[in-house]
């Protein structure tokens, strides 16, 4: 049994794995509800969730990228909606919330995009990791609601068209290799 809205071969485990319910991970739900850490990682990164929406979960060809308004650092930066885990928050949880604050829509899920933390989880600056989803709008239309000031559908040749975030780069390149021409 999977999260609600998860759809997808690589979605199956996804949100049960060790950084979300196994002891081992030393998250307490409610405690420590916004950090995950893995024994192989010396510190806990602040848990953040990024939703990498596509046209079409089963045969992906555009993505949706968002241009952040704040922090002035960050201000201008394409990036994948999403946000912080709340304390107490489940990652499924907290990924639904975000693209409903953000963009006004309902998602399905599929596959995670996998990063090179131990626990599947992407390194951002500051002390951040991010899990990235795949995702699809099920209903609404998607509008820069919060947080951003622009959204763009990219496709495979169009995504370096825009400044991502630097710690997003290497994601993209992994999506970028999903989509279909
Ligand atoms: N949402 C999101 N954040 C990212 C990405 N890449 C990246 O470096 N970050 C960084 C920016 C922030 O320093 C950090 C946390 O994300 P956030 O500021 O969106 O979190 P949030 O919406 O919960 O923020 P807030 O409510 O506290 O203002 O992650 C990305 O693709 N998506």
């Amino acid at each position: 049994m999977v999260g609600p809205g998860l759809v997808g071969r690589g979605a199956l485990g996804w949100g049960m794995g060790p950084s979300v319910t196994d002891p081992r991970s030393h998250r307490r739900s409610g405690t420590m509800g916004d950090m995950a850490h893995s024994p192989a990682e010396q510190t806990p990164r602040i848990a953040v969730v990024g939703a990498a929406i596509v046209d079409d979960l089963h045969r992906p060809t555009r993505l949706l990228a968002a241009r952040r308004t704040e922090p002035p650092a960050l201000a201008g930066g394409w990036e994948f909606p999403g946000g912080k885990v709340d304390p107490g928050e489940g990652e499924i949880e907290a990924l639904h919330r975000e693209v409903r604050e953000e963009l006004g829509v309902e998602v399905a899920l599929g596959e995670e995009i996998t990063g090179p933390l131990p626990d599947g989880r992407w390194p951002l600056g500051g002390g951040y990791a991010i899990r990235v989803v795949l995702a699809a709008v099920t209903a609404g239309d998607p509008q820069p609601l919060e947080d951003h000031d622009a959204l763009r559908w990219l496709g495979a040749d169009e995504l370096g068209s825009v400044p991502w975030l630097p710690a997003d780069e290497p994601i993209v390149a992994v999506v970028r290799s999903r989509l279909s021409l």
